[in-house]
């Protein structure tokens, strides 16, 4: 099976334009098909607070009201999507920036209210990705590059969390390709003391996830990250790993980041 590899980076990085670039060199020297997923959360909280749209989240999740819903399309899929595909371009990467709706590569169900309703905020399950859209355009030679809006099939745009988009993808390329899954964030993996960056937990193996929870070690938007991760595990992607977006390189001699074992 060919390898394919799934990269996700987060909105504190992209928001650098330093560690953005260097990451996305090292992104376009990895050998082999890839896609990159992104999100820009940060930059969406931001900029919202400038128009008087306050950010609310609930559990890692934003709460997106119709005004949130406009900002987070013009961030995500616009203004970071739109750069990070010229940035690549001039890279040497045919980088081509999509939403969900765009080839219907990912359809999503908007999150039904319960005790808190999350607006227009969109779940996937396991037929959400088009695995066969996304293969005809690596087939074509392009690079996939996923923000993290996707739509319902009938009009609407939904705000999907990026680390679970990356998790869905790279199941669904699991049946096509031998798939790994590689989150990227401004720390250089998952961290013992979360100040220190010297205290990288290797190997994570998912019986101890319950563990890092309960002692703290692990807290806020690493405890759905994790999970992502291991559903990854779980659903068939043969490698996953988190750590820093400017060591990708770091990659090929195995001192990536923390790798999650199943
Ligand atoms: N043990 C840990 N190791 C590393 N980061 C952690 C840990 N526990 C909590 N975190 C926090 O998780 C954050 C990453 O989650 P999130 O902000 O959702 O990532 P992203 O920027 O990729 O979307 C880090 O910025 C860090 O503050
Ligand atoms: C529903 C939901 O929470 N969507 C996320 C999508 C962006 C994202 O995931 O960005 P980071 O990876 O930078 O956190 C949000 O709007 O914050």
């Amino acid at each position: 099976m060919k390898q394919l590899t799934i990269i996700k980076i987060g909105g504190n990085v992209i928001d650098n334009s330093e560690n953005l670039h260097q990451f996305l060199l090292d992104f376009t020297a990895l050998p082999g098909e890839k896609i990159l997923v992104h999100g820009g959360g940060k930059i969406a909280t931001e900029l919202g607070e400038s128009l008087g749209i306050e950010a609310k989240m609930f559990e890692g999740r934003r709460i997106t009201d119709i005004e949130t819903l406009r900002v987070v399309t013009m961030v995500y899929a616009g203004l970071i999507n739109k750069n990070m595909v010229a940035q690549l371009q001039a890279k040497g990467s045919n980088a081509i920036g999509l939403t969900g709706a765009d080839g219907n590569i990912i359809k999503a169900k908007k999150r039904p209210v319960k005790e808190i309703d999350y607006g227009f905020v969109g779940d996937l399950d396991d037929n959400s990705v088009s695995a066969a859209t996304l293969d005809s355009l690596l087939k074509a030679g392009l690079v996939p590059v996923l923000c993290a809006i996707t739509h319902d099939g009938d009009t609407q745009l939904l705000n999907t969390n990026a680390d679970t988009i990356a998790s869905s993808v790279a199941v669904a390329m699991s049946s096509l390709y031998e798939t790994r899954l590689v989150y990227c964030f401004e720390k250089k993996g998952v961290l013992k003391d979360v100040n220190d960056d010297a205290s990288v937990v290797r190997e994570i193996k998912v019986e101890e996830f319950d563990d890092l929870k309960a002692d703290g070690t692990v807290q806020g938007g690493m405890i759905p990250k994790l999970h992502n991760a291991f559903e990854a595990i779980k659903k068939g992607v043969s490698a996953v790993y988190i750590g820093k977006a400017d060591e990708l390189n770091e990659l090929a001699n195995g001192t990536f980041g923390t790798k999650m074992l199943g």
